[in-house]
């Protein structure tokens, strides 16, 4: 196996990820962490997912529970919502899996946020393990509890903290990822880097072809550093009281933006043209040099994701980012960066003021 990492909560041992570069090591995770296996387990995935892993994950899983069972649904995050978890629970009640079975998320952000929701509420908490396959989830949405589904007009709006036993991945997986999902994900990368560690940042760009060739020891090395960076973060916050909310760097305009662009975007693309507004208004402040604002932006471009959107109005993306839920009574909880590697939370901005933070990211084209 290759590298582990122990995310504790509560100040308490409570869930491994486990790296590695095939499927075939899943066995022996589950022995090595005592995970029971004298149960029912059902694999939870997508379209897209199923057509490249499932089989060869529910042949491994055949050797070792006594019954898979298996529930796919439409990709896309059309199919987050409460719909498709009302389908899984009429799934799960038809085939009778009780308190003690269990569920496998196999697949991106949308699979394990929708499952790990599932799971925390399917007959009061029954166990889920993370098994992401897409370079955004196993750096940034196994990590850490948060499972939901998007309501109404809101991204993620119901959910819970949930804690998977395990989170399994296999690097190998990345290698099949279209480029703009690998680019997506590198946006929650680069904004590791920005909110929490610059010799991490440093370490991305002097890495950036290497990353690029998908230079597998190089992945490994790129997720298992973004994995301890939210592990340190959720550790030390795991119910975003503070300090977890540096995660939301780039997301309050990043989430307006991926709805208004009725998810035609992906997550990470919005997220990073969220971050072009907010390393602006870092800038504006006096936080960051202007030389660092455009080198960010270069970053951001040097990994294939957009800085900026055309035909969009500032006016309705501003009134978008305040119907995000994470609002404090008028106040829009915009994360800054006091300097490379370093987040903050500001509550101090003007509406005056995001409306030029969102100028600077419209194009006439
Ligand atoms: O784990 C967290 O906390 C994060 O905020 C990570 C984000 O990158 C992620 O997109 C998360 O799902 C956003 O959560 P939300 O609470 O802002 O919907």
């Amino acid at each position: 196996m290759a590298r582990q990492v122990q995310v504790n909560y509560q100040e308490k041992p409570c869930y491994k990820i486990i790296l590695n570069h095939s499927f075939d090591g899943f066995l022996d995770a589950l022995e090595q962490e005592g995970i029971a296996r004298d149960r029912k387990i059902c694999i939870v995935t997508d379209t897209n997912v199923a057509k490249l892993y499932l089989n060869e994950v529910t042949e491994i899983c055949k050797n070792a529970f006594p019954v898979v069972e298996y529930f796919v649904f439409d990709a896309g995050e059309s199919s987050k919502n409460m719909a498709t978890v009302e389908k899984l629970y009429e799934y799960l009640i038809k085939r009778h899996f009780d308190r003690k079975d269990l569920l496998l998320a196999l697949g991106g952000g949308v699979v394990g946020d929708l499952t790990g929701f599932a799971a925390a509420t399917y007959l009061r908490g029954i166990d889920f393990i993370q098994m992401p396959t897409t370079l955004l989830s196993q750096v940034d949405s196994s990590i850490g509890g948060k499972t939901g589904v998007d309501f109404l007009q809101y991204k993620n709006m119901v959910g819970a903290f949930y804690m998977p036993r395990m989170v399994y991945i296999n690097i190998h997986s990345l290698l099949s990822l279209p480029n703009l999902q690998f680019a997506s994900g590198m946006g929650e990368i680069i904004k590791h880097g920005l909110i929490r560690d610059a010799s991490y940042y440093q370490w991305l760009k002097d890495h950036q072809a290497a990353i690029q060739a998908h230079d597998e020891d190089i992945l490994e090395e790129m997720v298992y550093g973004s994995c301890l960076i939210k592990k340190n973060v959720v550790e030390t916050d795991p119910k975003e009281q503070g300090i977890r909310a540096y995660l939301n760097f780039g997301h309050t305009i990043g989430h307006a933006i991926e709805k208004m662009s009725d998810f035609s975007l992906y997550h990470g693309q919005c997220v990073a043209i969220g971050m072009h507004s907010g390393a602006y208004l870092s800038f504006k402040r006096g936080h960051i040099t202007k030389d660092q604002y455009e080198d960010i932006l270069a970053m951001i471009q040097g990994f294939d994701l957009p800085v900026s959107v055309s035909d969009y109005d500032a006016g309705e993306i501003l009134a978008n980012t305040k119907s995000d839920k994470k609002m404090v009574g008028d106040k829009i909880k915009f994360i800054v960066l006091e300097k490379i590697g370093q987040a903050a939370i500001d509550m101090t901005f003007s509406d005056q003021e995001l409306l030029e933070g969102i100028q600077v990211l419209l194009t006439d084209e």
